[in-house]
């Protein structure tokens, strides 16, 4: 999507320096900054700190930093090497293991002089596929939004509200649950999105700044008041990613995620998730007892980053002193309370047959 005009891709290979290239995501919004990554060892970092986020753009960049590696060495221990190495940076979206997964099976059986090149190409399918899947989430998702606006006073806007950030940072390009934003603004419709802060990280400050870029109207409010506009009826729709998908259709995603579906709930507004079929995890069946739930260091609770009033961006400590901080970064919704997964075949009942009848040829895949 663009930035200042200019189209970017999260993550991408530039052929004139021989690199991927990334946006150094821990400034966003506030600072775009555009780095390489040309180690095994840069992988890793960006990923376990975030340098790179959101599901599928790390199950990208695993896949690069499998072909960085492999053009260093393409021997079968450097492959493993890189796997495991890769593999422990984050723990709940199931995409790094997916991907990884992905290119070691193509790799292992090439002659080694082969690998380094099949590599590269591997890598940039897995991001080429991943635009294309979210470009079709974002088409089934807009039929969604199509209808509740059919239903609305014409000219009155559809109110999402989003957690976390799954836009187009998130992913190679397009986003999952920005997709049909993008698509729905595209085609005229009058949308309005609330967007969670999405402590501790504010995620949300990025996908406010998406939207912003792309003229989307939104409002970045505070995690706790979904809940209060959906009493007041001011959410048609609540649109959300997910880092990890069980075969019964129990969400994972961004910590928060679980209360806000309760409240649609009990509201009744409709809890859709957008949902890539990478991200779903087949060997799963229960979200809540499996899942493994990232414990994030406690310093990102107890204090913020941000742009400070001179303009640099610094932290600034919010707990008292000596508080310990606890830091769970994921909750699992479960099934029963989504109303559907928009994914990039169509929208599936949030269930085992729900999940099977969409993707029959992958269920039962080994993640
Ligand atoms: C399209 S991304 C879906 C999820 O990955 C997203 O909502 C999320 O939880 C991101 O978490 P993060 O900790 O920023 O990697």
């Amino acid at each position: 999507m663009k930035v200042n005009g200019t189209h970017y891709r999260s993550i991408w290979f530039d052929h004139d320096l021989s690199e991927v290239r990334i946006i150094d995501q821990r400034w966003l919004p506030h600072r775009f900054e555009v780095v390489s990554l040309t180690t095994l060892d840069a992988f890793a970092t960006a990923i376990r700190d975030m340098w790179v986020r959101g599901a599928p753009l790390i199950g990208a960049t695993a896949a690069y930093g499998m072909a960085i590696e492999m053009a260093r060495d393409a021997s079968d221990a450097a492959m493993n090497h890189a796997w495991d190495k890769l593999h422990t940076t984050r723990p709940t979206a199931i995409n790094l293991k997916w991907a990884l997964d992905r290119c070691r099976a193509a790799l292992l059986p090439l002659p080694v002089d082969e690998r380094a090149g099949a590599a590269l190409q591997l890598a940039h399918e897995i991001a080429d596929e991943d635009v294309e899947i979210n470009r079709n989430i974002g088409l089934n998702g807009l039929e969604i939004i199509r209808q509740i606006a059919a239903r609305k006073p014409a000219g009155e806007p559809v109110r999402l509200l989003t957690h976390c950030n799954a836009g187009w940072p998130a992913t190679v390009d397009w986003g999952t649950a920005t997709s049909p934003m993008y698509h729905a603004f595209e085609e005229g419709i009058p949308i309005h999105v609330w967007v969670d802060e999405t402590r501790p990280r504010n995620q949300g400050a990025m996908t406010s700044w998406e939207l912003g870029s792309h003229g989307i109207s939104h409002s970045y409010i505070t995690d706790n008041a979904g809940g209060h506009l959906m009493q007041q009826g001011m959410v048609d729709m609540v649109i959300t990613g997910t880092d990890r998908t069980t075969a019964t259709g129990d969400v994972c995603n961004k910590i928060g995620t679980y209360l806000k579906a309760l409240a649609a709930r009990d509201n009744g507004v409709p809890f859709y998730v957008a949902l890539p079929s990478p991200t779903i995890d087949w060997t799963v069946r229960d979200g809540v007892a499996e899942i493994p739930i990232e414990d994030r260091p406690e310093r990102e609770v107890t204090f913020a980053l941000g742009k400070l009033t001179d303009g640099t961006i610094g932290e600034v400590q919010v707990a008292p002193d000596g508080s310990p901080g606890g830091n769970p970064a994921f909750d699992v919704t479960p099934a029963r309370l989504v109303t559907g997964l928009i994914t990039e075949r169509g929208v599936a009942e949030a269930s085992e047959a729900g999940l099977a009848k969409m993707f029959p040829d992958l269920k039962g895949r080994a993640q």
